[in-house]
């Protein structure tokens, strides 16, 4: 592992000297191209051990949803969890207080919500110091990140934690890039794009698959703001996650109302003190928009729906995602559904499997 961590380091090295500008472009990508793959040398277990991703913080999912709390230590993790859930994560002034995982669950609206409370991580943790790459990469495991900063703290920490979880592939708030690309047997590499790339061009993908020994494959380019970064990603689309984050201010009470203001106008962020109890009701409204989620009231024939027991699927499900999940084979037993509800163009509407339903619709499956 040594050697390998040597290799980053050398590369970052020669990333930092080289001056950014039309001419060092491809060499810089090159050099990303590297770092992309000797970092995930790194999060592979070792050969002969057994051991995966993120071992020994391994809670199991249960729940709607899981979110992660990721941060410096001593920033009001454990505050945040035993202020909204059920359990008592310990909290003291030291750092490192928190030494393992620690889930608790978030009711909201009858929806659980997995909330899950880690070590505090410092500068370098992806790279192996100590169990912090197993921490960091618990993240990848969330469907919402929520990375906890302290308000008295300086301007970098969101920087930092931000680079560290890029070091296990996760991209923060951002879509998949849309690169269409297809590794082949022959046929050599073919290059296209929708509309020309402003910072991607024919050789710099070569020569990075080149570098991935790849030498057969098709790229087409849909977007014309993708980056060498973007296409990095692609090659590596196995080992990358796209998670939505939140960003929280925690400690408020300690800052003047100047900084406090000028905090939460940061994109995504909300700012919240656990010790006076601030915006934390604000901040679970968030964790529930940045999930996606939407709560379906399912309904028997002849009775009503219980409303504290709401269905809780992705936004923009199907009838069909419905069926699924309720039950595996579900769906071959379906006849049609009848649906209530802002989805509905009446009410009820007689809807096939394609129908998309809409946060708090009422659902009816009629089966044969
Ligand atoms: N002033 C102030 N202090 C807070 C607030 N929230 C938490 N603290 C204090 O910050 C210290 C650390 O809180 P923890 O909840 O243990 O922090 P943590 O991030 O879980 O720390 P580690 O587990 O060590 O990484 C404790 O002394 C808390 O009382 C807050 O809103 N304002
Ligand atoms: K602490
Ligand atoms: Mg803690």
């Amino acid at each position: 592992m040594g050697g390998i961590l040597e290799k980053i380091e050398q590369i970052q090295l020669e990333l930092s000297r080289t001056q950014k500008n039309k001419a060092t472009e491809y060499h810089i990508g090159l050099l990303k191209g590297k770092l992309a793959r000797y970092r995930q040398q790194l999060l592979e277990p070792a050969p002969g051990s057994n051991s995966s991703k993120g071992e020994g913080f391994e809670v199991a999912k249960s729940g709607d949803a899981r979110v992660v709390l990721i941060g410096f230590p001593s920033v009001g993790k454990s505050s945040f969890l035993s202020k909204i859930t059920k359990t008592k994560s310990e909290v003291a002034q030291y750092a490192f207080t928190t030494l393992t995982s620690v889930p608790g669950v978030l009711e909201y609206e009858g929806a659980e919500i997995q909330i899950v409370d880690l070590p505090g991580i410092i500068k370098g943790a992806s790279e192996g110091k100590g169990r912090g790459r197993q921490v960091v990469s618990t993240a990848t495991t969330a469907e919402l990140i929520m990375m906890v900063l302290d308000a008295t703290k300086g301007a970098d920490q969101k920087d930092i934690l931000t680079k560290e979880l890029e070091a296990v592939g996760i991209r923060l708030n951002k879509a998949k890039p849309n690169i269409h690309f297809k590794i082949r047997k022959s046929g050599g590499i073919k290059f296209n794009s929708t509309v020309p790339p402003k910072y991607l061009n024919e050789k710099i993908c070569y020569a990075l698959l080149k570098d991935y020994k790849i030498h057969n494959a098709d790229i087409l380019v849909r977007d014309e703001n993708a980056t060498i970064d973007d296409f990095i990603d692609i090659i590596n689309e196995k080992h990358i996650t796209y998670i939505n984050c939140i960003y929280v201010y925690n400690k408020i009470d300690a800052v003047s109302l100047e900084e406090v203001d000028r905090l939460a106008r940061e994109p995504d962020t909300v700012v919240m003190s656990c010790e006076l109890e601030l915006g934390i009701q604000d901040l679970i409204e968030e964790i529930w928009y940045k999930l996606n989620l939407i709560r379906l009231y399912t309904k028997r024939k002849g009775t009503l729906p219980d409303l504290n027991l709401p269905q809780v699927v992705r936004k923009d499900s199907t009838i069909e995602d419905v069926c699924d999940s309720i039950h595996r084979d579900f769906k071959s037993q379906f006849k049609y559904a009848l649906v209530w509800g802002s989805s509905a163009k009446h009410s009820p509407q007689k809807c096939g499997l394609a129908h998309k339903v809409h946060d708090q619709d009422v659902v009816q499956i009629v089966t044969k």
